[in-house]
């Protein structure tokens, strides 16, 4: 079976793939969420950053949060950022070209991959359900600050999520004769059922508390007195499993699902 070949920053480098290094790329991925969730635990929710809309120059209306994202959004498309197939916008909707030469992704996924962005829920589970568990209650004022925390957040949550479409693309090329009745039939259950790994899961889900339990514990100095017992986290790990169990692996195998449903069209 042929390999991919990853850069450092774990991107997919080459036209061929495998289950192995994919699933190695989802592996780095996790730390850099587990990162960002700590991050954004430094600010109290400042939900006024993400909920209150204002009337701007262009007639629109839009929170502060919504307006940043947008603004770098463009930005970041005008350096390739969206050129990477790993990379999906959040609002924007006609990517605009690079203004710089940008690398050649070999063409890894189906071309009706493009189609496949679940960001507008992604966004919604992530404000709605999300960040209220994982960060206290309260109002700094520090919104600026709060945003690029949260985008951060949203697109390590993004890519981790979109990444099913390789994953799915490696399922499909290993095993075309088992997924093509179902794709033709656009039978989800049965395709969900057919890329489902469930020790993966498990394994997924013990590694990314045990990483929350080791990137995000309080340091004490030796001559700290207390009770060495009381452990603290500035992210509960229980936590971090669980946004993992109850929505980032759902999100991932819809993504999947979603890909494979187009992959004989
Ligand atoms: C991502 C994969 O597909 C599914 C989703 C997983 C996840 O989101 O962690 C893990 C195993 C599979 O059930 C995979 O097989 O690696």
């Amino acid at each position: 079976m042929a390999r991919v070949v990853e850069s450092d920053s774990g991107s997919v480098g080459s036209n061929v793939l495998s289950l192995d290094s994919i699933r190695e790329s989802l592996i780095r991925q996790e730390d850099t969420i587990v990162f960002s969730l700590i991050e954004r635990a430094k600010f109290p929710l400042n939900s006024p950053a993400f909920e209150e809309y204002r009337y701007l120059d262009s007639g629109n209306s839009s929170s502060l949060t919504e307006f940043f994202v947008r603004e770098i959004e463009t930005i970041q498309a005008k350096v390739g950022r969206y050129d990477n197939p790993e990379e999906n916008p959040f609002f924007l909707e006609n990517i605009p070209h690079s203004v710089f030469p940008t690398h050649k992704y070999p063409p890894a996924l189906h071309p009706k991959a493009l189609s496949v962005n679940i960001n507008k829920r992604i966004w919604d589970v992530y404000f709605k359900e999300l960040l209220p568990l994982f960060v206290k209650p309260g109002d700094d004022g520090n919104y600026p600050s709060t945003a690029a925390s949260d985008l951060a957040c949203l697109q390590a949550l993004s890519k981790r999520i979109h990444y099913g479409k390789f994953v799915a693309e490696v399922k499909f090329r290993d095993a075309p004769q088992d997924y093509e009745p179902a794709i033709r039939a656009q039978d989800t259950e049965a395709l969900m059922k057919l890329l489902t790994f469930e020790k993966v899961e498990e394994m997924v889900k013990k590694r990314v508390q045990k990483k929350a339990e080791t990137f995000g514990q309080e340091v004490k100095c030796i001559t700290d007195s207390g009770d060495e017992s009381e452990k603290k986290y500035k992210v509960d790990p229980l936590l971090v499993s669980r946004i993992y169990r109850e929505w980032l692996i759902p999100l991932t195998k819809l993504v999947e699902v979603e890909y494979l449903l187009r992959r004989l069209d």
